[in-house]
């Protein structure tokens, strides 16, 4: 009896981090649905990808800053049962001083970064529990523990992006579910042009191709980690950023302001 292979989709997959998820997707033998704005770059890699590996591949244009663009991606999450794998991997950064910033800038990196994360994640996850079968990946970044200036907006959305990820995965906890947090550093992607940093501003050493995280990250996924940083070396420096994260929640549960606050 033949069935139908399983279907990944991935936001952003026009360019850099998310078309190599598409590729190793494909590579694994999942049909794809691909999202972005730029249908001709989308057209292009799925005929790519449909000759390379013989897979079905689907694209949708959408502007996820943009409500309607949300709610035609939650569509096809919610309709099509064969879906098993969402890579929420488009983001977009303006690295500038937060008051240079139009507010209408601001909202419109909220809505990708943020919204609609969180909406394509509910629009799959809640088939994916009833199935108890699924796996949702959502791209933050390294700034996601970390701030410097200029990137409020940007590092606010992807520390979103880390605590949302966490949470899920206590919900699916148990359960054939998967949920993971994969924090790229520096990768040479276009989201440089865009973001106002040139990559020739970066240190060159620092730099990561998309290939090598992506394939990274999938490791970190086939290993069944919760949270992934492809660039991080020394493995005890994220296990005691956890353990102190962890005992500092536990250590607030006191009920009492500490003496450091209370008047003499
Ligand atoms: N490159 C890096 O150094 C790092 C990247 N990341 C994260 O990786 C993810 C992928 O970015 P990366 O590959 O680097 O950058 P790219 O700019 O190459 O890719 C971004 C993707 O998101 C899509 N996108 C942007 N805006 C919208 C929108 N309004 N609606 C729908 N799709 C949109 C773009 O397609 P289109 O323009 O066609 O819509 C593109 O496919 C992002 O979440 C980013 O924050 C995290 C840490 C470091
Ligand atoms: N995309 C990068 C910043 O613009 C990052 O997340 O480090």
């Amino acid at each position: 009896m033949s069935t139908s292979p399983s279907v990944a989709v991935i936001t952003g997959a026009s360019s850099g981090i998310g078309a190599v998820y598409a590729e190793r997707f494909a590579a694994r033998g999942y049909d794809l649905l691909l999202v972005a704005r730029r249908e001709d770059r989308l057209r292009e890699l799925a005929s790519k990808l449909e000759a390379l590996h013989g897979i079905s591949v689907q694209t949708l244009p959408a502007d996820l800053a943009d409500e309607s663009g949300i709610q035609a991606v939650e569509e096809a999450l919610r309709s099509n049962e064969r879906i098993e794998i969402l890579v929420n991997n488009a983001g977009t950064a303006h690295i500038a001083p937060f008051t240079a910033g139009s507010a209408e800038l601001h909202q419109a990196d909220i809505m990708l970064n943020i919204t609609a994360l969180t909406r394509l994640s509910l629009a799959a996850l809640a088939r994916f529990q009833a199935q108890d079968s699924g796996t949702i990946i959502n791209v933050a970044s390294v700034v996601s523990l970390h701030a410097r200036a200029g990137s409020a907006v940007y590092s606010g959305t992807k520390g979103y992006v880390l605590n949302f990820t966490r949470a899920l995965q206590e919900e699916v906890a148990g359960s054939n579910v998967r949920v993971q947090a994969m924090l790229p550093a520096i990768t040479a992607t276009e989201i440089w042009d865009v973001s106002g940093v040139s990559m020739e501003d970066l240190p060159p050493a620092a730099i990561m191709t998309g290939e090598n995280l992506v394939d990274a990250a999938l490791v970190g996924l086939d290993k069944g980690e919760a949270v992934t940083i492809p660039a991080l070396h020394d493995l005890t420096l994220w296990e005691t950023y956890e353990k102190a994260r962890l005992a500092i929640f536990e250590s607030c549960l006191t009920g009492v302001p500490a003496p450091r606050y209370q008047e003499k």
